[in-house]
């Protein structure tokens, strides 16, 4: 049921994705159970089945159709049969529009202490308790069925950067195998599962692990692995070796990014759905994203600054406090001044996203693209 089909830019009985300029940007459209929804978008992340300092009335409010969940952390805690029991994810967080839930690959790597991978699954200590815990691809799809999001993601080793050639391939090939796995423990209608790509930094290691996926037949596909630290220009590079291999009418997920500028660049490659962490965390230490950069709003210079953070931003905290409050807020470890700059922010990037469809729908993406760059400083 998770369709995806493009928006045609002219009326007609079909739709496709609209291809704009030379570039793979497209707009589409993507079906779920909780609703139908624009492409590009950016998700929100919501690890502990919250956004952290937001409320739902307040992601709607902002434009949030997708938000992101955790199945690592809420493996861990509250449990997800308990959630289940709470009527699921939509209900337990009261989120009526779109959920995905990662699956705990990454997570596992980058927040449990490791204790081993084998090809059954990873043995992990819980950084909660320290107690041991185990996730494999039928955990984790049974976790995620649980959960009950609208989209959920195979069980996957996110390759750690940098990585040796030969530990890439075996993972990758291990990822596949998982994958398979996933495919045969998803038995919930009306859920889609996706695929993720692996492959490391390694372009011929991307084309097969796209290829074998693709062939699995995956109604979307996530491409990890990327955001791990290495230089944006191999992630591009990556993104250019990996995305004409997935299928145009199936929506493509780069997990883990992030930032305008990356965000504009994958979308020229074909990337349609966004997830990270970072406008929330940053906004928590009190950066604030703007179309020329970051502006670190607690610094002295605001402290009489009367301005809002952006005058032609359309959010909350922009159209009824000044740089100066927000900062006396964050000076004084008010929470409503976290709350600020996490408004800002994810409206801020929800905004973005919104911008960059409108270009594409419109023929002007590359300029677009190029106009934004030139002012942007990273
Ligand atoms: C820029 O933000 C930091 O970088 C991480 C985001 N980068 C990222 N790459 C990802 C890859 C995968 C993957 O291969 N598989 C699965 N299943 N999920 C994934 C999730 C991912 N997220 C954030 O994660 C932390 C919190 C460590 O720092 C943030
Ligand atoms: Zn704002």
């Amino acid at each position: 049921t998770c369709a995806f089909a493009g928006q045609k830019k002219v009326l007609a009985a079909y739709e496709e994705a609209v291809k704009c300029g030379y570039s793979g940007a497209r707009a589409g459209r993507l079906h779920t159970p909780h609703g139908v929804f624009d492409t590009p978008m950016f998700m929100p992340v919501g690890t502990q089945a919250t956004v952290k300092a937001v409320s739902p009335r307040e992601l709607k409010e902002m434009g949030a159709q997708i938000i992101l969940s955790n199945t690592y952390h809420l493996y861990l805690r509250p449990g997800t049969e308990l959630v289940a029991e709470a009527g699921g994810l939509h209900r337990f967080m009261d989120w009526d529009g779109g959920i995905l839930t990662d699956s705990g690959g990454f997570q596992v790597f980058s927040l449990g202490p490791l204790r081993k991978i084998t090809e059954e699954g990873a043995a992990f200590r819980s950084h909660i308790d320290g107690s041991t815990q185990f996730l494999s691809p039928e955990i984790a799809i049974k976790a995620q069925m649980n959960l009950g999001a609208d989209i959920i993601m195979a069980f996957d080793e996110c390759i750690p950067y940098p990585a040796e050639y030969q530990y890439a391939k075996l993972s990758t090939e291990r990822t596949t195998r998982w994958a398979e796995r996933s495919q045969k423990a998803h038995t919930r209608s009306g859920q889609a599962l996706f695929a993720i790509v692996q492959g490391g930094m390694y372009q011929d290691l991307r084309r097969v692990s796209a290829n074998d996926l693709v062939s699995l037949d995956f109604p979307g596909y996530g491409i990890g692995g990327l955001s791990v630290g290495e230089p944006k220009p191999v992630m591009y590079e990556m993104l250019e070796q990996t995305v004409p291999l997935l299928p145009e009418n199936k929506p493509r997920y780069l997990m883990g990014v992030g930032t305008p500028d990356c965000l504009v660049e994958a979308v020229r490659y074909g990337i349609d759905m966004f997830d990270c962490v970072f406008p929330t965390r940053v906004a928590r230490n009190g950066t604030a994203m703007t179309k020329s950069g970051r502006l670190v709003v607690k610094n002295a210079a605001y402290a009489k600054d009367f301005l809002p953070i952006d005058e032609n931003c359309g959010c909350y905290a922009c159209q009824n406090f000044s740089r100066a409050y927000i900062r006396h807020l964050l000076k004084a470890d008010e929470i409503f001044g976290l709350r600020l700059t996490t408004i800002h922010n994810l409206y801020f990037l929800l905004d973005f996203t919104k911008k960059m469809r409108q270009a594409i729908l419109e023929d002007r993406f590359l300029s677009f693209r190029e106009e934004f760059l030139a002012q942007y400083c990273k």
